[in-house]
């Protein structure tokens, strides 16, 4: 263990709305840097899949807070686990993300998932994606992006990326799913979705992946240049 503080290891925030390519863009420049990689989606994601199994009512706060706080997950490279099931691609479906959205409007859920997720920032630095990584888990992120597309572009991302899953999805749901989804991140009272200042905008309506890594990659080095880092 070398001697350096939270503070000194760099994070990169990537927040953004649902199916904007925020999980797909973290983990490559996570790759690129060789640094570590934040799902903190997945873990609102788990804590909904686990409540719904143990038929906890999803407007139930304290016994969400409960199973969040409890939750037996683990990271294996490409694969999560809960409670040792692979529920990889379980937690994905729309059913969990949308339950995800509504669990993770209470207060005594995000808190009990606030460490866990600050556990990830270890050396030689971290990329984490969510909606309030850099507002509020790591709000001394040394590089802040709010990653977004048009809501048809992000439904039609959803709904490729579905079907190469072979899961099941139809496109008019998805964008709807997709508006309500914006709608709830972004208006809740605790840890909103928002554009915060000193966040770069980086709208990838228009961008293949590749640009919008190299987009996020070339800020990184910019900031690192100016000796920020
Ligand atoms: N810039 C982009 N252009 C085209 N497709 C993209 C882009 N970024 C992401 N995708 C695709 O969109 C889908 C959703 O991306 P994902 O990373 O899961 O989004 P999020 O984590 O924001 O929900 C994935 O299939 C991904 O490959
Ligand atoms: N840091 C985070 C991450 C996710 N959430 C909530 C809000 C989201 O609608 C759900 C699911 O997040 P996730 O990032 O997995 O969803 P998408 O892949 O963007 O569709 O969890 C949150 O409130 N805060």
């Amino acid at each position: 263990m070398n001697d350096k503080t939270i503070q000194d290891i760099p994070v990169i925030a990537i927040d953004g709305p649902s199916a904007s390519g925020k999980g797909t863009v973290a983990q490559r420049v996570a790759a690129k840097l060789g640094f570590h990689y934040l799902d903190s989606g997945a873990l609102y994601r788990l804590a909904a899949l686990a409540a719904m199994r143990s038929g906890i009512e999803l407007k139930d706060e304290h016994a969400l807070s409960e199973v969040a706080a409890h939750l037996n997950v683990v990271f294996a490279d490409a694969e999560i686990r809960l409670d040792n099931e692979n529920v990889t691609d379980v937690i994905r479906s729309e059913e969990c993300g949308n339950a995800a959205s509504r669990v993770a409007a209470y207060p005594l859920v995000r808190a009990a998932l606030l460490e866990r997720q600050r556990a990830f920032c270890q050396i030689p630095g971290l990329v984490a994606d969510g909606r309030d990584m850099g507002s509020v888990v790591f709000p001394a992120a040394i590089l802040k992006v709010f990653l977004t597309a048009t809501a048809e572009t992000r439904a039609q991302r959803r709904y490729k990326q579905l079907m190469e899953k072979g899961m099941d999805a139809n496109i008019a749901t998805l964008l709807q799913d997709i508006r309500e989804r914006d709608a709830r991140d972004s208006n809740r009272s605790i840890a909103p979705l928002q554009l915060g200042a000193g966040t770069h905008l980086l709208d990838t309506t228009s961008l293949d992946i590749n640009q919008a890594v190299d987009r996020v990659l070339c800020l990184y080095a910019e900031i690192s240049a100016k000796g920020s880092i």
